[in-house]
Formats: structure tokens, sequence, C-alpha cells
């Protein structure tokens, strides 16, 4: 299984995908995702992302077992930091937070995965990671201690994420910060899209089935829902129809 060419070839046809994020501070007990898993399976979910700007608890590993154990989901990490490694999981973002300029966060955090990672089977995806502006300051932004670029700074967002493609980043990932009140706009996620060629995931503070429709029109490529599914999972139906939609009219089996 090779994630990032798969998920290049479902750009070329236009094709969507949802991820639902599992923050494991959020989940008591891993047992208690076993629902979720289910609903995942049935609406086609295309991948499990799993991490957190800060981990408090001891179960990040056993959910990521728990999620290879129960289903064919592709599982990818998505670090808040170094100690957010799983070989249990099929690849990680390799993230690179380019909207800030906080070493640790662009190269440091890096350095120290790098030797385990090698060790692991786990597939490496350079991922070129943004934060955009929301009214409340994020965990993320908080924990990396970076400035976000404004939401409507449109050329320094499509410029940083094009910067990132040239530094060699196999996808750009925009994000507003889990729970953000505001999801990025249909207008940044356009101006982005159109200036990089590379597969766009979007992310932070999508709520509704037409939310993350607009998202989707504007030139995301993958959509990342967290909170309002872990809050009223119902939610994954209503989106995964909005994918099947989309996905549908692209006269792809
Ligand atoms: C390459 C490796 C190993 C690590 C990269 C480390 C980097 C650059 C991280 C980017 C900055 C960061 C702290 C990202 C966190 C992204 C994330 C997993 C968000 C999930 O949501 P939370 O931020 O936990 O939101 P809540 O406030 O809802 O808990
Ligand atoms: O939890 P939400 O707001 O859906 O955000 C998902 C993800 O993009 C956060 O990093
Ligand atoms: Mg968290």
């Amino acid at each position: 299984m090779n994630l990032l060419k798969d998920i290049q070839s479902r750009k070329k046809l236009n094709r969507k995908s949802l991820a639902v994020l599992i923050d494991p501070d959020k989940v008591e007990d891993p047992n208690s995702i076993l629902n979720l898993i289910a609903l995942a399976k049935e609406c086609y979910v295309d991948f499990f992302f799993v991490g957190g700007s800060l981990l408090t608890q001891d179960n990040f590993q056993p959910i990521v077992k728990l999620l290879k154990e129960k289903c064919d989901i592709p599982v990818i990490l998505f670090p808040g930091n170094n100690m957010q490694i799983s070989n249990s999981a099929d690849a990680i973002l390799f993230l690179s937070l380019i909207s800030g300029r906080n070493p640790d966060f662009l190269i440091g955090q890096h350095v120290n995965a790098a030797p385990l990672l090698k060790r692991s089977n786990l597939e490496v995806i350079p991922t070129g990671y943004l934060l955009i502006n929301s009214e409340n300051n994020s965990a993320a932004s908080y924990m990396s201690n970076t400035v976000p670029i404004p939401a409507d700074k449109y050329s320094i967002a499509s410029s940083t994420a094009l910067a990132g493609e040239y530094l060699g980043m196999g996808m750009i990932y925009l994000d507003a910060g889990s729970g953000a009140k505001e999801c990025i706009t249909p207008k940044m996620i356009r101006k982005v899209s159109e200036t990089i060629t590379v597969p766009l995931i979007v992310g932070g503070g999508i709520r509704s089935g037409t939310s993350a429709n607009e998202s989707l029109k504007a030139g995301a490529d993958i959509i990342v829902i967290g909170n309002a599914i872990e809050k009223n999972p119902n939610l994954m139906i209503e989106v995964s129809e909005k994918i099947y939609d989309f996905n549908k009219t692209l006269n792809i089996h």
C-alpha cells in the first residue's frame, strides 16, 4: 500500500475523501470508539487520522491498535509532536509547520522522529502544515508557539503552500485548528488549491454537510472532521453522502 500515490491518483480524478480525526485525549476508554469504527465502515470513510496537540493519557497506542484490528480503513498518524509514533499505523503525516517560524516544528521534532521512523514500517508522507487564523487561539497554535496566517491573507497562504510544494512536500494541510469556530473559507481553499498541484487536506471547524460540501467544491481533496463527529457521530453519514454525490458525478467505478 502506498497511500500518497493513492491520494495523488484520487486527486487526478478529482475524487474526494473523508478523514475522521480521533484525538486520543478525547477518548476515555478505547473500547468506546467501537461504535464509531462500525459507523465509519458503513460510511466508507477513507482514512482515520490519529493525533492531538497534547496527549495526557496512555491510550494512543491502544487506539491505533484497535483501529487496525477492527477495520481496513487506513490509519494515518497526525502527530502533535515526535512522541506520537506508533508502528501499528499505516502512515504518518510528517508535518512541517510552514505557516510558523518555530524551528522546532519546522525541523526539530523531525530530527528526533526520523531514526524511529526509519526502523518502523510506517509510510512517511511529507506534509506542509498551515495553521490559518480562527477567532480563538487553537491548541496547535498555542502548543507550537506559532502565529497562524490571518484568514483573509490569501497570497500569504498560497505562497506558503507553494513554497511547501517546491520544498518537496507531498501534500498541503490547511487547518483552522481543531474545534475552530469558523472553518477555512471557500475563498481561501480556492486560492490555495489553484496555486498548488499536490493534494490539499482541509480541516478545523467543519460541522455540517454544507460546509463539508463547500470545502470540497472549493478544492479540498481530503476533508478532516474531528470534534463535530465526536459530538454527533451521525454527521459522518451526512458528510459521506455528500462525498458520495460528489464522486458519483465523476463516473468512476
Ligand atoms: C514530524 C513529527 C513527528 C511531528 C510533527 C510535529 C508538528 C510539526 C506538529 C504541528 C503542530 C501541532 C501541535 C499540530 C497538532 C495537530 C493535531 C493533531 C491537532 C488535533 O487537535 P488538537 O489540537 O489536539 O485539538 P483540541 O484542542 O480539540 O484537543
Ligand atoms: O476537530 P475539528 O474541528 O473537526 O478539526 C479537525 C482537524 O483539522 C484539526 O486539526
Ligand atoms: Mg487535543
